[in-house]
This record gives structure tokens, C-alpha cells and sequence, in this order.
């Protein structure tokens, strides 16, 4: 009876909560939409303006307009689950926390934002240390809607995780990821609101929220360091397009729109580039020495004559010996300027040369007054245009764009050996392919290389982006005072440059927005990079990186015994010593959100088998199923997998089954799964719907996740990858609640560790 009478006085008094959150939450509605009706009518009025008054007015209108619509789109972006934690502290003080902030009209904070230091604690406050916080609140929301609460008890002993935490873990996945910030653990805290300077390493296991944290910390640090990341931008490169399709939704549904998100292929402006098929090739293409090769390339292309030629310019013969065609790529090259630039100069020296030599035979006494200055300019301008000395100063100095010497570099057997000294013959012949192949994502950063020793063509970039540039780098000097560090400080000294420095300066508001302009510009520098899936990383790759943040200001987040291929990095200092030296600082992330211990033990013995650096994250969740290996003979392996999925729907209602094969397999599945399940089968680009049936290869599967994982061959998924696990590792382990492999192997054939399930 008392057991009654107190459950029900604990209900009342829950309920009687639960409608005081309710009213809180929906005054916190309220406000949310007065200021969107407010700025929407901001925005009205200035549009009704039209095209009156002069540029300036309008321009101003413009950015006022673009203001006003970034409000809009932040609110409408936070509105879904407003409001998700309260903390009362041991003041007597109570606030909500919320994706974002809101005052009243009296300036009385009626909500505070997740990333504001006085929200810290709700992520931060333990047992051992509650920081003064007397009682956590999760408050679980559905849309617009306070479905329940359940407040933390912050006893010394208890570190069980909360029901708000094992409801969004145990959820069925939707194929895109969402935002934590409900939900964001202690250890996963301290990452996002570490220090935005220098160069930050988070490792982690498969499923302790690498990705998930580097999304926050953009959101961080943009709210942090607003001032100064508002010019200079954020980048976030991730493996694929497939993972950025995939990740795309978390900082907009946080309100932050202004991150430049790219794949490592895709980060050179206009070029689209396609996967790598051979990993021996994206080996040598991602080795130190391309550098030197790209180098080299561009050498070979200011080359001087066999033997002495003759240049007709208005119907006389010019002599030009080789020597002097030395001593003019000599000049040029003391230039030290790029390429296309430094071809001025050696254009410069020849038709001096030539003019000498003309001027010699037009007027051969020089103080007779044929020669005056605007002959001299006439006849420099004579020289410099006529056919024969055009072709030969392009034959010996080509003005080059870096697509067409990389696409030339690759196609062209000898351009390639005599650039490539260090390379095999067996190699050179895996490098060569068609001339106009479509790029590869490994040769993005030899395009980059390239365009770094090439410079611009003298007309390729457009006005807008040359006067901007100009700007810059003549009041790059105050960037280098402004900076808020010393470069000492972060291990830089010595290595900026004005010119990597102008982009810092306050930029032109003419053209687009920060992101915008941030993507169309190779020489972009970005106030922070945030790296994912780092492992997969060469050291041309990181080079490419690097040269986007001079500054040094880095988050890159990674696994390393998830790398697919077989000279994967084994630790990060010999990763990042060429770049950062020894500044560099690593945290870790030890939880596994997304995998249970069933299946993730089954993993790591796979990696710990095949000699891969594992660290096991401690799994969140036990699960309910042990891992399973089918073994069945290729007659029956499709029913088998048909059979298997249709289990795995029923297993869990509207979760996502995920098909993971080599690219070869993956063909004929794809015709299998069709013919199956028509419109139902996603490969992960555009909306899932109600597709339910993922298909990928285990490089496109790197960074996602499923409810159910169905691995078809394992030991081809090894054999593709040289013989490394890293992908098969990867592959099993993005499962959030079944794993099921099926093989036509025997066991022998299996790879180490699979023998064991
Ligand atoms: N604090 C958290 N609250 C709720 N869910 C979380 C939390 N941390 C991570 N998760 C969830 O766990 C899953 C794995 O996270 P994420 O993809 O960021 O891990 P990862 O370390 O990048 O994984 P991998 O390296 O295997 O690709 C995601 O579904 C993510 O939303």
C-alpha cells in the first residue's frame, strides 16, 4: 500500500515536472518563432526595395539580405529538438541548455547554447566532480514535443550510462548521421572544446564518435572563435563523397551552415575526381618522392636547344645559341617564382637578347637616334609577337597549366622516366595510362603539387579573385602582427610567408560567401582543418592538407588500424613529423557507441591476428546476437544472403541492412539485390526513402554504419587490400546491432581470427 501510494506520489510529482518542462519548452517556441517572424519580415522589407539607389546601397541591401536569410535558415535548422538538457546547480540557479541561444526582449537568457562555457558542466559534471551541478536533466524531445525527462544522480559509485544515451545508441540507424548533443560524453568534450591552435590528434577505435566529435568541434569553434573563423573558414575533409553525403546534416541541423566540407578527391577547385581501382598505384602516387617527381616535371619543360637556330622577325635572321637560351632559363630560375610566373622573366631576358642583336643590325651605331625609346618598345613588342621566336620561347618555356602536366606527366612514357629516375621500371609501367583519363582521387594532390610550382597561368585566375589576392599580400605584414600566438609558439617559425598569410586578411565582401570563395580558391587558407578518417592518408595527401592551414591549426581524427592498405601508418608521429615536427598532441577516445562487445571482440581479434595496432574501445552495449559466419558453396550463396536479410528485417523493424563486398563482388550482387528488392536497394548517394537494402564496398563503407552488416566473401575483401585486414576490420565493425558474414572458403582459406566465430 505505502509501495503504491509512493510509485503514484512519484508519478504525480514526475508528471507535474514533466508539464512544467512542457510550458518551458513551448515559452522557448515561442521566442524561437517570434524572431524568425521578425527576421522574415526584415528580410521582406528589404527585398521590397528592389534595385533602387546606387551599387553601394544595393550591395549593402544585399549583405543585410544575406544576414537576415542566415538567421532564418539557423532558426528553421533548430528547431527540431530545441531543447535537450537543464542543469540546476548548488546556486539555486536552473538553465535549459539548447542548440542554441535565446533572450527574451528583456535581455534574460531564457535558453544556453550547448558550446557557451556555461554550459560546459552538462557535459562535464561526474560524480567525483559535479562542479557544483546538483541535478542533470536530459530532456528527450520528439520534433516540437517534451516526450519524457530523466534527471542524472551525480552519487560517487554510479557511472551508468543514461537512458537518453542508450536510447540514441540503441536506435535504428536512418543512413545519415545525426548531431549527439544531447548526449555528448565527458571524454568526447574535452576533445570539442579543446584549444582550437595547433595540431590536435584524436585516435580512436571503430565507433567512439571520431566523426561525431570533429563535427562538434567545428561547431565549437566556430562559436568560440567567431571573429576569426568568420574570415578565414573551416574545412572538414573526410574520405568520400559517399561519407560526406552521409555526414552532411549534423552541422546544419546545429545551425552552423559555413564549414567547407570536402573529400580529399574533390578539394581541388573544378575537379571531380574518380576512386583509385589499383591501391599499388595510389601508393606511388602518395609517396614523399612526387614531390621531386612533380619537380622534375616541370624542370624537363624549361629546356634549352640542341643547336643553334635562327628566328625571322620582319624579314631579318636573328641567331640564338643554345648558351644564351641557358643562361635565360638560368635567370628565370633565380627568380625563384613559380613557373608560369618565372617564364616572364626568361621571356624577358630572350627578347632583350634578340633585341640587342636586332638593334645591332637596324641602327649599328647607337647614338645615330634611329633607336628612341618608343622604337625600342615598338621593336621589343615586334620581337616578342613574331611566329618564330613565339614558338621558340614556348618549345624552351611552356606556359603550363597543372592538369595538362600531370595528365601529360602520366600519359607520355619518357616525360615520366626522366622525371622519375627513383622509380622502377615495373612502377613507371603501373603509373602510365591514357593521355585525357579522367583524374583519380591520388592525383589530386599532384595536381596540387603541381599548381604550387606552376602558379597561376598569367590569365587563368579570374580579376576578382587577382585583386583580392593583391590586397591581401600588401597588408599580409599586419596579418603576420595580428596573429594571437606567436608562430614560434606552434612550431611554425621560419616556414609562412606573406603569401601564405594574405588569405588571413579581411576579405572582399564583393562575391559570395566565406565558403564560397574559400572553395573555389586553391591557395585558400582556412582558419582551422578538421581531418577524418586520417589513416587513410599519403604523405602527398598531407601536404595538400597542410598547405590549406600554414597556421598549423589542425583536428584530425583517425583510426590507424583501420587503414586499408598494406604500407598503412602505423603511428602518427612518423605521419605528421614532416609537418608538425613534434607539436602535436593526441587524446583518445576509449567508449564504443556504435558496436556491440560481441561483435567488436570478433574484430579486433582479426586485426589483433593479422599484427594491426588495436586498441579495443570498451563497447557501450554487450548485444544481444553473436556474430555469425555462413560458410555455403557460390550455387547457394545468393539465397543465402536473401535469406539472411530478410532475418535481419524482421530483426529490426525500419533499420537499415548494409551489404559490404569487394568492388568486384559487388557487381553481381547489385544485379541480385535489384532484381530482389526493386527501388528498395540504397548505395548510399541521394535520400534513403524507403530503401532498406545498403550496398557497398568496404572502402565506400569506411566512416558509415548499419543496423545489420552482411559481409559476403571476407577473404576477398583481404585479398583486395594486398592482403591487409584494415578494410575487413572496418567493415565488420559497422554494425550497430548484427553482424553476419557468409563465404565459399574453406577455413583454411579464411583470414586469421574469422576461423574463431
Ligand atoms: N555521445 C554520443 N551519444 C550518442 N551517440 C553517439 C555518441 N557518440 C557517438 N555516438 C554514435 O555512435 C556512432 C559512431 O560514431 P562515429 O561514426 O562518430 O564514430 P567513429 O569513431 O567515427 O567511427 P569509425 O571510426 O568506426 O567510422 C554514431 O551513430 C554516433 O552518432
Amino acid at each position: 500500500m505505502t509501495d503504491q501510494q509512493g510509485s503514484t506520489n512519484n508519478t504525480s510529482r514526475y508528471d507535474e515536472e514533466l508539464n512544467a518542462e512542457r510550458d518551458y519548452v513551448a515559452t522557448l517556441y515561442g521566442r524561437l518563432d517570434g524572431l524568425r517572424a521578425e527576421k522574415q519580415e526584415q528580410l521582406t522589407r528589404i527585398q521590397a526595395q528592389g534595385l533602387q539607389g546606387s551599387y553601394q546601397n544595393q550591395s549593402e541591401r544585399d549583405s543585410f539580405a544575406n544576414l537576415y536569410q542566415d538567421r532564418i535558415n539557423q532558426l528553421n535548422a533548430v528547431d527540431d529538438r530545441l531543447v535537450f538538457g537543464r542543469l540546476d546547480t548548488d546556486d539555486n540557479a536552473s538553465r535549459h541548455i539548447g542548440r542554441i541561444g535565446l533572450s527574451d526582449d528583456q535581455r534574460t537568457r531564457l535558453l544556453v547554447d550547448w558550446r557557451a562555457p556555461e554550459a560546459a558542466s552538462f557535459y562535464q559534471a561526474t560524480a567525483a566532480n559535479p562542479r557544483g551541478v546538483e541535478r542533470r536533466r536530459h530532456i528527450m524531445m520528439t520534433g516540437r514535443t517534451v516526450e519524457s525527462f530523466e534527471d542524472d544522480v551525480l552519487n560517487p559509485g554510479e557511472h551508468e550510462a543514461s537512458q537518453a544515451l542508450l536510447s540514441a545508441v540503441s536506435a535504428p540507424r536512418t543512413g545519415v548521421m545525426g548531431d549527439i548533443v544531447a548526449t555528448i560524453q565527458q571524454e568526447q568534450d574535452a576533445i570539442i572544446r579543446d584549444q582550437m591552435r595547433g595540431v590536435l590528434v584524436v585516435q580512436g577505435g571503430p565507433g567512439t564518435g571520431k566523426t561525431a566529435v570533429a563535427l562538434h568541434r567545428a561547431a565549437y569553434l566556430l562559436y568560440t572563435h567567431r571573429d576569426r573563423l568568420a574570415k578565414n573558414g573551416v574545412l572538414l575533409v573526410g574520405p568520400s563523397e559517399a561519407f560526406m553525403n552521409y555526414i552532411d546534416q549534423v552541422l546544419p541541423s546545429l545551425g552552423e551552415t559555413g564549414v567547407v566540407m570536402s573529400s580529399v578527391g574533390n578539394l581541388y577547385p573544378g575537379i571531380v575526381s574518380v576512386g583509385e581501382v589499383q591501391p599499388e598505384i595510389a601508393e606511388i602516387k602518395g609517396r614523399a618522392i612526387m614531390q621531386k617527381v612533380v619537380e622534375n616535371a616541370v624542370s624537363l619543360r624549361q629546356r634549352s636547344i640542341p643547336e643553334t637556330t635562327w628566328v625571322h622577325v620582319d624579314g631579318i635572321d636573328l641567331r640564338v645559341r643554345p648558351s644564351q637560351i641557358r643562361r635565360a632559363i638560368r635567370h628565370a630560375r633565380e627568380s625563384e617564382r613559380p613557373h608560369n610566373q618565372a617564364r616572364e622573366v626568361f621571356v624577358d631576358h630572350m627578347v632583350r637578347m634578340l633585341y640587342d642583336q636586332l638593334r645591332d643590325i637596324v641602327s649599328p651605331k647607337r647614338q645615330d637616334g634611329l633607336v628612341n625609346k618608343a622604337d625600342r618598345s615598338y621593336l621589343r613588342q615586334e620581337i616578342r609577337q613574331a611566329t618564330d621566336v613565339r614558338r621558340l620561347l614556348n618549345m624552351c618555356w611552356m606556359p603550363l597549366s597543372p592538369t595538362g602536366m600531370i595528365d601529360e606527366l602520366l600519359s607520355k612514357p619518357k616525360y615520366l622516366v626522366d622525371a622519375a629516375p627513383m622509380l622502377s621500371a615495373d612502377e613507371i609501367r603501373l603509373l602510365l595510362r591514357a593521355p585525357g583519363h579522367a583524374f583519380t582521387e591520388s592525383d589530386v594532390p599532384l595536381i596540387d603539387e603541381a599548381a604550387v610550382a606552376l602558379g597561376d597561368l598569367v590569365d587563368e585566375a579570374p580579376e576578382a579573385t587577382q585583386s583580392w589576392k593583391q590586397r591581401n599580400l600588401d597588408t599580409a605584414e599586419a596579418a603576420l602582427d595580428n596573429m594571437h600566438y606567436t608562430l614560434e609558439d606552434i612550431g611554425v617559425d621560419g616556414v609562412v610567408t606573406a603569401e601564405m598569410l594574405a588569405a588571413a586578411q579581411e576579405p572582399e565582401t564583393t562575391w559570395g560567401s566565406v565558403a564560397d570563395r574559400a572553395r573555389a580558391d586553391r591557395t585558400w587558407t582556412y582558419g582551422h582543418v578538421i581531418v577524418d578518417e586520417a589513416q587513410e592518408l599519403t604523405h602527398m595527401q598531407w601536404r595538400m592538407l597542410f598547405r590549406r592551414s600554414p597556421l598549423r591549426s589542425f583536428t584530425i581524427v583517425g583510426d590507424l588500424a583501420q587503414a586499408s592498405g598494406a604500407y598503412a601508418n602505423t603511428d602518427w608521429g612518423t605521419v605528421l613529423e614532416p609537418f608538425a615536427g613534434t607539436n602535436w598532441r593526441l587524446s583518445e577516445l576509449t567508449v564504443n557507441y556504435r558496436t556491440p562487445a560481441r561483435i567488436t571482440d570478433a574484430a579486433a581479434a582479426v586485426a589483433k591476428r593479422a599484427g594491426r595496432p588495436v586498441t579495443t574501445p570498451k563497447a557501450l552495449r554487450q548485444g544481444e546476437f553473436p556474430p555469425q559466419l555462413i560458410h555455403t558453396d557460390a550455387t547457394a550463396q545468393h539465397d543465402s544472403l536473401l535469406q539472411v536479410i530478410e532475418t535481419q528485417l524482421k530483426r529490426i523493424p525500419g533499420g537499415l541492412v548494409g551489404v559490404i563486398s569487394t568492388e568486384q563482388d559487388s557487381q553481381q550482387l547489385a544485379q541480385v539485390l535489384n532484381s530482389h528488392y526493386p527501388d528498395r536497394v540504397w548505395t548510399g548517394t541521394g535520400r534513403r526513402r524507403h530503401r532498406d537494402v545498403a550496398l557497398a564496398t568496404a572502402q565506400q563503407a569506411k566512416g558509415l554504419e548499419y543496423d545489420a552488416v552482411v559481409i559476403i566473401e571476407p577473404q576477398h575483401i583481404v585479398a583486395a587490400a594486398g592482403g591487409a585486414v584494415g578494410d575487413l576490420y572496418v567493415a565488420m565493425t559497422r554494425a550497430t546491432q548484427t553482424l553476419t558474414m557468409i563465404t565459399t572458403a574453406t577455413e583454411d582459406q579464411l583470414p586469421a581470427g574469422l576461423d574463431d566465430i
